[in-house]
């Protein structure tokens, strides 16, 4: 639990990452305005919105990425090395050579630094993992010659090696098919009944609406957080594009900047 003043006037108590009136820009252009709210620990959130509505970037700055232009993000003592993340499938290079063993491995590095060596115990973990993700067999196999969908369940292995409490996963279902969905999906919701807070960028309304209970609605600012329900109202939604459809004509300049 950790407490936080907010100005001179009260504490609040909280166990989850907060963040305080956080803004962000890139190159004094803002793409999040004024956020407030918590990703309580334990839960499931879904953060949707129209494509350049800030979603990824929001992400980024949890991990440490990216610096708010201003506000505050606390996790809440968890450092965010310790963070499981999975990026945009797209942003990731895999012509390196390694095999999926070897990545699958990578996972342990936030437990058990670069440094260790690697164990039979840590060899026996990635098979196990490679066999809960349904590739059992693939561990020999270099990550170029995988489908997008098997790196992706390989990429899921490796999260079950890391072991995060908290996991943040950008649209880990673009390009890939529905039955490798669903079963990436049940991963997820035992990593929640495991007590693990997890946060997920998702386009599609149906899956948020059917796995998670809350939703953040982002269109550079937030325009409803809480119950997924309430939160993705016909009313909110079209909130949210027509903030969408003005964006691209008038690019709001984050005055803090401006003043400089
Ligand atoms: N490194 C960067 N430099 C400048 N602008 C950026 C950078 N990264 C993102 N942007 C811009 O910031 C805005 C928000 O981008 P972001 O990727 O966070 O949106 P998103 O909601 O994740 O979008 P999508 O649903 O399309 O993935 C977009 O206008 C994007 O072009």
């Amino acid at each position: 639990m950790v407490s936080y003043t907010l100005g001179s006037f009260f504490t609040v108590n909280h166990s989850g990452i907060y963040l305080h009136k956080v803004s962000i820009a890139y190159d004094r252009q803002l793409v999040i305005d004024d956020l407030s709210g918590a990703f309580e620990f334990g839960t499931m959130t879904a953060i949707t919105g129209p494509n350049g509505a800030g979603k990824s970037t929001l992400i980024k700055t949890i991990m440490g990425e990216l610096l708010p232009d201003s506000g505050k993000i606390d996790l809440g003592g968890i450092s965010n090395s310790t963070l499981g993340y999975l990026p945009q499938s797209l942003t990731i290079d895999r012509s390196f050579p390694i095999s999926v063993i070897d990545t699958v491995i990578l996972g342990t590095w936030p437990r058990i630094g670069p440094f260790s060596g690697v164990t039979s115990e840590m060899e026996y973990e990635a098979t196990d993992a490679l066999s809960a993700v349904g590739l059992s067999g693939f561990g020999r196999r270099s990550i170029c010659t995988l489908s997008a969908g098997q790196f992706q369940r390989v990429l899921f292995a490796r999260l079950l090696l890391q072991d995060p409490k908290i996991i943040l996963l950008d649209e880990p279902f673009n390009l890939i098919d529905n039955r490798t969905t669903q079963d990436l999906l049940s991963i997820i919701v035992r990593w929640h009944d495991e007590k693990r807070t997890i946060i997920i960028i998702l386009h599609d309304f149906e899956q948020i609406r059917a796995h998670f209970p809350n939703t953040l609605l982002l269109a550079r600012k937030s325009i409803a957080w809480g119950p997924t329900e309430n939160t993705l109202s016909s009313a909110n939604l079209l909130s949210a594009q027509s903030i969408a459809d003005g964006w691209s004509k008038e690019p709001k300049l984050y005055s803090k900047l401006l003043e400089i």
